[in-house]
């Protein structure tokens, strides 16, 4: 059975994964996030994905190895990591009192081949003052954040809707996720019956 490498330095990913069981070896990569010109929102997230499960791969071991990546997006506009307070209440400010995407990309390589997965989900975000977009910034909370917000943290005081995967906004589509470790040999442990 091949080795499941986690190619994130994500706590989430890590802990999505270990809600089935999963405990990967973690080998977290660096690569350049910046996006081409005119390149489309799901093309970006899906070739960050690859790029960094890529990056993890060694030559000299079994292993299935795994990278994702998280965009939220209005149309063909990209939210990153806000900089700092300023730039996440530039972001709540278009993304409050309407519809957004946040895609999630999931590439797993044995090192030759590799197999992709997107998770597409839509967010309604409540209108957001200045005064709360200044107090949740303080919380420290949207600093590592795509978009600047958590739907599991205090951000989902914010969220009003959700279409689509709760753990693919999170990070990691756990659903997709787990249907392609299946097929690639690696089921989710905690789904396997324990023999007495
Ligand atoms: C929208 C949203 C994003 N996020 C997080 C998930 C990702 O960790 C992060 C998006 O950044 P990514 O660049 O996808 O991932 P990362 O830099 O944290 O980790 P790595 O590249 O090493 O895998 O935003 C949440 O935790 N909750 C949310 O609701």
């Amino acid at each position: 059975m091949p080795q499941l490498i986690l190619a994130s330095a994500s706590p989430r990913r890590r802990e999505l994964l270990a809600q089935l069981g999963y405990t990967p070896e973690l080998r977290p990569t660096s690569i350049d996030e910046s996006r081409r010109n005119g390149e489309p929102p799901a093309q970006l997230v899906r070739r960050l994905a690859r790029e960094k499960a890529r990056a993890a791969v060694r030559s000299d071991e079994n292993a299935l190895v795994l990278g994702a990546d998280t965009l939220v997006c209005l149309g063909d506009r990209v939210f990153g990591k806000p900089a700092d307070a300023a730039e996440a209440q530039q972001n709540y400010a278009l993304l409050g009192g309407r519809w957004h995407q946040v895609l999630t990309a999931v590439a797993i390589t044995d090192g030759q081949r590799v197999w992709q997965t997107l998770s597409r989900n839509a967010v309604f975000l409540r209108p957001i003052s200045p005064a709360e977009a200044h107090a949740y910034w303080v919380s420290g909370e949207p600093q590592d954040k795509a978009g600047g917000y958590a739907i599991q943290g205090l951000g989902a005081v914010f969220v009003r809707s959700l279409r689509g995967s709760y753990s693919g906004v999170m990070g990691l589509p756990l659903a997709e996720t787990a249907a392609l470790l299946s097929q690639l040999g690696l089921p989710p442990p905690h789904l396997q019956a324990r023999h007495e």
